[in-house]
C-alpha cells in the first residue's frame, strides 16, 4: 500500500487523501492530486478529473463576454456614526447583491499584514513540510490541509489546495495537532485576526438589524458568545493550463451566516458572482467577476443569514475562476451560531423560514453538495 504523499511511478506526483462517505453510507478514502504539485511540475495539460467546463466557455476576467460586478462599499465608521443613508446601502446590499466591500471596519492593516504573511508563508512550503506542519482532525469533517469536499471518484475536482482550520469557539482544537508549526507564528497572527473579525461581524450583524428597521439584537442574540463558531479557510488556487475548463471552486452558496474573504495576491481576479433570472448556472452569461479593489474585506450573506433574515438578505451563488499565469490566495472565515442552537427566522421577512438547528443544517448543505439549484434552503422553508 502507498503512503500518503508518497510519489507513485505512474504519476510521480503527490496526493491529498480524502475520506468521504458514499452513496451506500460506506466511509472511503480516495487519492487527489494535490494541484500546487502539478503546477510546480510545470504540467501544460489539465487532467481530465479537473474538466468542469465545456470548451469555449468564457469564464476568465479578461475573456470578452464575461462582465463585472461593482459592489456597494461599505463605510462601517458611518454606520457607527449612524449614517442613515449607509444603513439603506447596506440593507439593499444584503438583499440585491449578498455581497459587499467594507471599509472603516478596524480591523489593523498590520494584523491584514502578518495574516497574508503567514498563509505565503505556509503554501511557499514544499508539500512534505506542509504535510508534518499540520496534523489532521482525523475524520471526513472536511477540515486540516488538504481537499474540500470530494464526494466520489467521478466528481469534477476544483482546482484549490486548501487548508481549514476550527478557530471559534476557542478551545475546539484542543488537543488537535492542526495548527500550523509553521511558519511558527501562523496560529497567534490567525487568531488575532480571528478575533478582530468577529468584533467586525458582530457590528455587521447589529448594523444589518438595523438596516432592516428591527432590534438591533435581533441577529446578534443568536450568536451565543462562547458557542458560536468561526471557521478559517484558506484557500490556495495555483496557475491552471485551462482556466477555460477549470474552476477554483464550483458554484455554491456559503452555508455560514456570514463570510468575511480577504484576498492576498493583489491585481489578481477570481470570484465571480451569478447574476441570472434562474439559477441557470451552466450559462455562461450570468458570471460575473467581483471587483475587488486590492486591501478590501468582503462580506458575503450565508445561507443561514437568509433564514434568520427571514428572506431579508440573500445567500448569493459565487464561484471562483483559475489564471493561467498568475496564483491567488484568500482567506474565508465562516461565522456561524453554535452548531446546536436553534436559531429562528426574524418574523416580518417573506414569512417562508422555519426553525432550523444551526449545526443540522450546515451538515445538510454539505451532505447535498455540489447542486445546480438552490436545494440545501428548501429544508429551512415551511412545507
Ligand atoms: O476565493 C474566493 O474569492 C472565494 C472563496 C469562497 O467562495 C469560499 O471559500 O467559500
Ligand atoms: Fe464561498
Amino acid at each position: 500500500m502507498e503512503m500518503e504523499g508518497e510519489k507513485t511511478e505512474d504519476e510521480g506526483f503527490f496526493f491529498h487523501e480524502v475520506s468521504f462517505v458514499d452513496r451506500d453510507g460506506r466511509l472511503r478514502t480516495s487519492r487527489v492530486p494535490v494541484v500546487q504539485e502539478l503546477d510546480r511540475r510545470g504540467i501544460t495539460q489539465l487532467p481530465q478529473r479537473f474538466v468542469q467546463l465545456k470548451p469555449g466557455d468564457s469564464v476568465g476576467p479578461t475573456q470578452c463576454c464575461t462582465g463585472s460586478e461593482t459592489l456597494q462599499t461599505i463605510d462601517l465608521s458611518m454606520v457607527r456614526d449612524g449614517s442613515a443613508e449607509e444603513l439603506a446601502k447596506l440593507a439593499e446590499a444584503a438583499k440585491q447583491q449578498g455581497m459587499f466591500l467594507i471599509k472603516g471596519h478596524g480591523v489593523d492593516s498590520s494584523v491584514l499584514d502578518e495574516v497574508e504573511a503567514v498563509v505565503k508563508g505556509f503554501f511557499g512550503l514544499s508539500f512534505e513540510e506542509k504535510k508534518s506542519s499540520v496534523g489532521s482532525y482525523g475524520s471526513a469533517d472536511n477540515m486540516g490541509y488538504g481537499r474540500n469536499f470530494v464526494k466520489s471518484e467521478d466528481q469534477p475536482l476544483d482546482w484549490i489546495d486548501r487548508l481549514a482550520i476550527k478557530a471559534l469557539p476557542k478551545g475546539a482544537t484542543d488537543g488537535l495537532n492542526v495548527w500550523p508549526h509553521k511558519p511558527a507564528n501562523f496560529r497567534r497572527a490567525m487568531e488575532t485576526y480571528v478575533d478582530q473579525s468577529r468584533n467586525v461581524l458582530d457590528q455587521v450583524l447589529v448594523s444589518l438589524a438595523e438596516s432592516f428597521s428591527l432590534d438591533k439584537h435581533a441577529f446578534l442574540h443568536q450568536f451565543d458568545p462562547q458557542g458560536s463558531e468561526m471557521n478559517v479557510r484558506v484557500n490556495y488556487y495555483p496557475p491552471c493550463p485551462r482556466p477555460d475548463l477549470a474552476l477554483g471552486i464550483t458554484p455554491h452558496t456559503d452555508a455560514s451566516a456570514l463570510t468575511l474573504l480577504t484576498q492576498i495576491s493583489h491585481g489578481t481576479h477570481g470570484l465571480q458572482v451569478f447574476r441570472g433570472l434562474d439559477h441557470d448556472l451552466d450559462s455562461r452569461s450570468g458570471w460575473r467577476t467581483v471587483v475587488w479593489p486590492s486591501g478590501a474585506l468582503l462580506v458575503i450573506v450565508g445561507d443561514l443569514f437568509e433564514i434568520i433574515s427571514d428572506g431579508r438578505g440573500e445567500s448569493p451563488w459565487h464561484r471562483v475562476v483559475t489564471q493561467a499565469d498568475a496564483e491567488r490566495m484568500s482567506i474565508a472565515l465562516f461565522y456561524n451560531p453554535a452548531p446546536e442552537s436553534e436559531i429562528s427566522p426574524v418574523k416580518g421577512g417573506s414569512g417562508t423560514y422555519r426553525k432550523v438547528v444551526a449545526g443540522e443544517y450546515r451538515m445538510h448543505l454539505y451532505g447535498i453538495s455540489p447542486t445546480k439549484k438552490k436545494e440545501a434552503i428548501l429544508h429551512a422553508k415551511k412545507a
